[in-house]
């Protein structure tokens, strides 16, 4: 007979819980439709489709960045859908996003450090500022003097560290990397492989990985789901 005055053992929560995702642009139809995903706390899930089946519309909406029409978003067991505008910055900030083009994503008018310190300079924690870009931009590869460069003043695979980078400034406790490597050869896509996983073993974070290629996302990834996802959400 179980012991009915033993504590219940704690739920673990996940990381990220999509539920019935419905998204889409303007008055179009849907490209995502009540699609479910889980990530749990610590667990890196790749996410593969081929183009255009609305992987990165998905990473949006898990990333905060896109207002599902419906279903929701939970990070961490809070409620990350249903405001009025935007989450809450104290939300928004627990998720880090790198994008695979990465001229898209940078600001070209400040410099890799600025772009790797923004995050940081709007919180509390500024004082915490030169050691942690100088640590990041140490683990992403970036020597010193790249650092006061322009985006147009680097190549892709620099950007892209930087972007990386700035996307584990605040140490979120979910990563998405939305076809980070596509453009990338492969000694850089080893290089900024290896300094997610370092991330994920120092803190424990959790990963959202969307891409192509089935082998990468495998050796990556603690699972992998196929585009579109089944319409409950994993064990
Ligand atoms: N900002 C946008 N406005 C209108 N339609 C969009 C927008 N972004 C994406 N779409 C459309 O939504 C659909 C899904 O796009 P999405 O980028 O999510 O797919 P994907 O699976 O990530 O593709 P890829 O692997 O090529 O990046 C596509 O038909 C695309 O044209």
């Amino acid at each position: 007979m179980p012991d009915p005055t033993a504590p219940t053992p704690a739920v673990p929560v996940p990381a990220l819980d999509l539920t019935a995702i419905t998204a889409g642009y303007e008055r179009r139809p849907p490209v995502v439709r009540d699609i479910s995903l889980r990530v749990a706390e610590g667990e890196a899930v790749g996410l593969l489709g081929p183009s255009g089946c609305g992987k990165s519309t998905l990473a949006r909406v898990a990333a905060l960045l896109h207002r599902p029409r419906s279903g929701t978003v939970h990070l961490a067991g809070q409620p990350a859908t249903g405001f009025r505008h935007r989450a809450p910055r104290a939300l928004r900030t627990r998720v880090g996003v790198v994008f695979q083009q990465p001229r898209q994503a940078a600001d070209p008018r400040l410099t890799l450090h600025d772009l790797i310190a923004e995050p940081l300079r709007a919180t509390a924690d500024t004082a915490a500022l030169p050691d942690r870009v100088a640590a990041l931009a140490d683990a992403t590869g970036l020597g010193a003097e790249l650092l006061h460069r322009h985006p147009h003043q680097v190549s892709d695979g620099q950007l892209q560290r930087a972007c990386l980078a700035r996307a584990l400034v605040l140490r979120p406790a979910l990563l998405i990397c939305d076809e980070m490597t596509a453009m990338l050869d492969a000694s850089t896509t080893a290089a900024l492989v290896a300094v997610v996983e370092d991330y994920r073993r120092e803190t424990g974070a959790a990963l959202l990985a969307v891409g192509h290629d089935r082998v990468l996302l495998r050796r990556w990834c603690d699972r992998v789901e196929d585009f579109p996802l089944p319409l409950t959400p994993a064990a």
